[in-house]
């Protein structure tokens, strides 16, 4: 036999051995999908959708909270709407069982006391405040106007996150409406300024329950929802409860030139050189890191749920990751896990048609991923921009979070996972990764248990209503919001048990 055709059997036998462990592989990967819990719930435990209620949230949306820059809000606004949530919720705020306090002004701690005081404390955060309208005319319903249109409820706030601050309080106060008396205290933390980092919002929530010693058992606060469509190969719907958040570095570039008369310019413009040097940080983009992160558990939770070829893949990271970095890379929602993201948010040069603009700046906001550090993410900006004229300096930045337990060791993520699959009896759950960030910034030195998610179901259509145009909630879902979360209170109102980890509840 050649020596050719000796390395060709060579070549052959590996392959066979590769596809032997890829097949087996996928055949045997193991399921994390648990049966949802049997619901007690009767129909007296239900609260339905009624029109009060949806008048609640459309009213909500009315008050136009918006935060623009940090320590500049709408402040009568605000006080406003604390005012109509007042008196929105009489039986929560006549309860000798609940306190409220106002905190940097505009933000709101409830605590419902609880009569065990072995218990610790569950904490539900959302907050108040709302990002701007930019784009009004592409709205289908006036975006402060709260409309109730052909089954939804349109308007800012309405998935970020005044429903969660609405439907939290109306299931406390259906619980309180009927007598209920809570064994573990409940605090309830709503920021006034989330959407420009909550400096003087959930930041003074936190120091404060700090200065009190108070340790929640577990935090949940808004953040990645049930999806549909959205993870590739997965029919069912998707429950993604982030487990930690990206962190992020706002940076500034900036040029300088000598300005001048615009009819005698010199070779490059301030704003040449810093375009060049955006479009070089577009063109490079920060390194794929999927599967090296959190993000990796997400889809192994997944796997055996998977269409053929995606659990093919999923099932074989060893093999197939960069295949799989590749496919994830090619939409933004699912590129937003795989790498340091990189936003030019703000470009500003220029003051007169004919004065050449004596400096140029940039605002480029990264969404750092969980495996790397901010001084990489600074050090691969300069390399891909390599020209000593663009200056760049760091505006904000935050490390990503810590991770989370999640998982049958944890009874906190079982008893969030419970419930949602309770008003989601259909879904998956799935432990992942956020990729904006939340009040719980504030608050990781309360807990080492902090979750994000919001109860309502996104499609890939809804994404960009996320921030953006016709911001809307479904009455059915704002219906499940609610319900989650009365689901949610009654499931964690009882001493939390660590379950053994095993397989034998698979589906
Ligand atoms: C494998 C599929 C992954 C795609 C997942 C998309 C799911 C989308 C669901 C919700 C969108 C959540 C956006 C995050 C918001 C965080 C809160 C926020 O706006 N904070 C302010 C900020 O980060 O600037
Ligand atoms: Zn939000
Ligand atoms: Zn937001």
């Amino acid at each position: 036999m050649s020596t050719a055709q000796s390395l060709l059997q060579w070549v052959g036998a590996a392959l066979l051995c590769v596809a032997v462990i890829v097949v087996v592989r996928t055949a045997t990967f193991p399921s994390y999908q648990t049966r949802p819990p049997p619901c007690n719930a009767t129909d007296q435990d239900f609260i339905p959708a009624t029109r009060a209620r949806l008048d609640r949230l459309s009213q909500a949306v009315t008050f136009r909270t918006v935060s623009y820059e940090p320590g500049r809000g709408t402040p009568e606004e605000l006080r406003k709407f604390l005012a109509f949530l007042r008196a929105s919720f009489p039986a929560l705020h006549a309860s000798p069982l609940v306190t409220r306090e106002v905190v940097g002004n505009f933000s709101l701690l409830y605590r419902v006391q609880g009569s065990d005081r072995s218990l610790k404390p569950a904490l539900l955060a959302a907050h108040l405040d709302v990002v701007p309208v930019t784009e009004e005319p592409g709205w289908e319903a006036e975006p402060f106007s709260g409309q109730q249109k052909d089954g939804f409820v349109y308007g800012r706030g309405t998935i970020d996150c005044k429903h969660n601050v609405l439907g939290q309080l109306e299931a406390l106060e259906f619980h309180l409406n009927r007598g209920h008396r809570p064994r573990r205290a409940l605090y309830l933390a709503y920021g006034h300024d989330e959407e420009v980092s909550g400096h003087y919002g959930a930041r003074k929530i936190g120091e404060l329950l700090e200065e009190r010693g108070v340790k929640p058992e577990f935090i949940l606060d808004e953040g990645l929802t049930v999806t549909k469509g959205v993870v590739p190969g997965v029919g069912k719907k998707v429950a993604m409860v982030a487990i930690t958040e990206k962190g992020y570095v706002t940076v500034k570039l900036s040029v300088r030139v000598k300005g001048g008369h615009g009819s005698m310019p010199e070779k490059e413009s301030a704003i040449g050189i810093l375009s060049q040097a955006v479009t070089n940080l577009e063109r490079n983009l920060q390194p794929n890191l999927w599967g090296s992160g959190p993000e990796r558990d997400f889809a192994e939770h997944l796997a055996t749920e998977m269409s053929l070829l995606p659990r093919l893949l999923t099932a074989n990271l060893w093999l197939f990751t960069p295949v799989v970095r590749w496919v994830l890379a090619q939409k933004p929602s699912t590129n937003a896990l795989c790498r340091t993201t990189t936003a030019v948010t703000r470009f500003n040069a220029g003051i007169k048609d004919n004065v050449i603009a004596p400096e140029a700046v940039a605002i480029v906001n990264h969404r750092v991923h969980p495996k790397q550090t901010i001084q990489e993410v600074l050090e691969h900006n300069l390399k891909v921009i390599d020209d000593p004229r663009v200056k760049m300096e760091v505006v904000e930045s935050l490390v990503p979070a810590p991770v989370s337990p999640s998982g049958p060791e944890s009874a906190a993520y079982m008893a969030i996972q419970e419930s949602i699959q309770q008003i989601y009896p259909d879904s998956l759950v799935a432990p992942s990764v956020l990729m904006g960030n939340t009040d719980t910034r504030h608050y990781w030195n309360l807990t080492s248990a902090i979750y994000r998610f919001s109860p309502n179901v996104m499609t890939p259509e809804d994404l960009t209503r996320f921030h953006g145009v016709n911001e809307r909630i479904s009455v059915q879902d704002y219906e499940r919001v609610m319900n989650f979360y009365f689901h949610l209170m009654r499931n964690v109102d009882k001493p939390l048990v660590v379950r053994r980890h095993e397989h034998d509840g698979d589906l």
